[in-house]
């Protein structure tokens, strides 16, 4: 199925909920919120897009992207990766590749956080090429770029001491922007508009 024609599929096609923690959310449409980082800046811009997403009434996996085997039972997915060397996480990429075509039958939003100094939250990186190619093959929409964290306490190793300096250092990521795309993925996936 082409993404095109995810309009035309009822939600209910994909994987729903499964009742747990008591809580009966066996009508509830799975989203799935995959990230990859190394100092866990990425995974809590994950949680707060999964966050946003459990508000407006989705039932979400909010995963570590190496832990991720299939997204078959997904009606919708988000992957974020850290830019590193201008690279995405190797475990996010995988996870593109590997689910190419489950992807491309579902709306796929990706983001990327990693610029930090002054200008942080003005800056779109773009996407390195070979994440470019797999994002074509997907069919996902523009990709986001969120500010990200340095912190020198969580530099480890000579080059990451080095980065974590000066105006760099600090929190950039930029909550109320991260919750609003989230917010409006969630309008899209219920309004079926994909991406
Ligand atoms: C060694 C190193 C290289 C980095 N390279 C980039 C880069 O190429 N582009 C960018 O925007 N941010 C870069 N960053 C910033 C990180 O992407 C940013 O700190 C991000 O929030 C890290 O996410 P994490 O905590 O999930 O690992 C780099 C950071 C370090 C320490």
């Amino acid at each position: 199925m082409r993404k095109s024609e995810f309009l035309e599929v009822p939600l209910t096609e994909f994987g729903r909920a499964r009742s747990g923690d008591g809580v009966d959310n066996k009508d509830m449409i799975k989203v799935l919120v995959a990230y990859a980082g190394k100092h866990g800046g990425t995974r809590e811009i994950a949680e707060v897009v999964g966050e946003e997403l459990r508000a407006a009434g989705f039932a979400v996996d909010v995963r570590d992207a190496g832990e991720v085997d299939s997204v078959t039972e997904y009606a919708a997915v988000v992957v974020g990766s850290a830019l590193y060397y201008a690279r995405w996480r190797p475990e996010a990429v995988r996870l593109l590749e590997r689910n190419t075509e489950a992807l491309r039958a579902r709306p796929v939003w990706l983001f990327h956080s990693g610029p930090c100094g002054p200008g942080a939250n003005l800056t779109r990186v773009s996407l390195p090429a070979r994440v470019t190619l797999l994002a074509a093959a997907i069919d996902a929409g523009r990709t986001e770029t969120f500010g990200g964290r340095l912190d020198p306490a969580l530099a480890g190793g000579v080059l990451e001491k080095l980065m974590a300096r000066g105006s760099r250092v600090g929190d950039f990521r930029d909550w109320d922007r991260i919750r609003a795309w989230a917010r409006d993925i969630g309008r899209r996936v219920h309004s079926r508009v994909p991406i």
